[in-house]
């Protein structure tokens, strides 16, 4: 039997639509593999009574198809889904990079990434791959259509989920058809600002790039309490603040003296309009693990 931890990410990060997305320290899934004749699933831990053990339904099931690779999987949830900490990609990354070793398949991490989509196709109806990316690879990733940039980063975070839940299916379908050039211009500054504040590890940097005018506003209008818990989380010290994937999770970065207060900032927001939550005061960490 083999074993890999995989962990949550958090993908857009304002201004990288599809484009951008984080490791977490925290939440993980737990995957354990065994050979079997044909896949079976199951699931337990956060959400599993949400989560289908079918394998034509289950992002592993379409990573076992899509790398030959029957298997007995057991999935141990520690990412909720539909919550925008990429829980249906914790899967998918963590099942691919397990049974890749199990059967031998030797496909590098970067190779794994266009595998484990699939199982984002499955769910979300789009092949995205800014959550395995990060999930697979660990650290900060940029995925374009030649290809994956990775760097490492431990730039302090708070994933802060409410209790309601928002389908990626759903909120893609506010995303807009059309920006103005105007917004376009500003985001690419955004991006470009951000991005060189993970590759210098620098959260003032990478919270000034954080800010989309084309998307952010679609999906922050789908979670309740969103304007007063990024107001709360900027004053407490946070240095930008955006929904998380698809929301309704939403992300603060910050310096790691000010995360406590950020994280408590967030959850008295969303409790000031009856919403319970949960704050994960975490960083940009490495990406899934495989235990022997
Ligand atoms: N292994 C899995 N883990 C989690 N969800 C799964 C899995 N397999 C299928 N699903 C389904 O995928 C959906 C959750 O995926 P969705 O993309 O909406 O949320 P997410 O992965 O938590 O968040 P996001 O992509 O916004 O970060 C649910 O309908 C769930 O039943
Ligand atoms: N980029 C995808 C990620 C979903 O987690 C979206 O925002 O729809």
């Amino acid at each position: 039997m083999l074993t890999v931890r995989a962990p949550a990410t958090s993908a857009n990060l304002g201004s990288g639509f599809d484009v951008f997305g984080v490791a977490l320290g925290a939440p993980a899934d737990v995957i354990r593999v065994e050979r079997a004749p044909e896949t079976t699933i199951s699931v337990t831990g956060a959400g599993s009574q949400y989560i289908p053990e079918n394998p034509k339904e289950n992002t592993v099931g379409a990573v076992a198809e899509a790398l030959d690779a029957p298997a007995r999987i057991r999935i141990d949830k520690g990412v909720r889904p539909s919550s925008g900490l990429g829980s249906s990609a914790a899967s998918a990354a963590g099942a691919a990079v397990a049974l890749n070793e199990l059967y031998d398949r030797g496909l590098t991490r970067e190779e794994l990434v266009s595998v484990a989509a699939e199982g984002e196709a499955l769910v979300s109806g789009a092949a995205h791959a800014d959550n395995v990316a990060p999930s697979l690879l660990g650290g900060f990733t940029i995925v374009a259509q030649d290809g994956v940039t990775q760097v490492d980063a431990s730039v302090p975070v708070v994933a802060c989920l409410p209790e309601t839940t928002v389908s990626t299916r759903d909120a893609r379908d506010v995303v807009p058809d059309r920006a103005t050039m105007d917004d376009v211009v500003e985001t690419v500054g955004h991006a470009a600002t951000l991005a060189v504040g993970m590759a210098k590890n620098d959260p003032e940097i990478v919270g000034r790039g954080m800010d989309d005018g084309i998307v952010t506003p679609e999906r922050a209008a789908l979670i309740d309490g969103y304007d007063r818990v990024r107001d709360a989380a900027l004053e407490a010290g946070a240095t930008g603040v955006t929904v998380s994937g698809a929301g309704p999770g939403v992300l603060a970065v910050c310096r790691g003296s000010a995360r406590r207060a950020v994280a408590s900032a967030m959850l008295d927001a969303f409790d000031s309009v009856g919403i319970e939550s949960r704050a994960y005061q975490t960083h940009v960490g490495e990406g899934a693990r495989l235990y022997p």
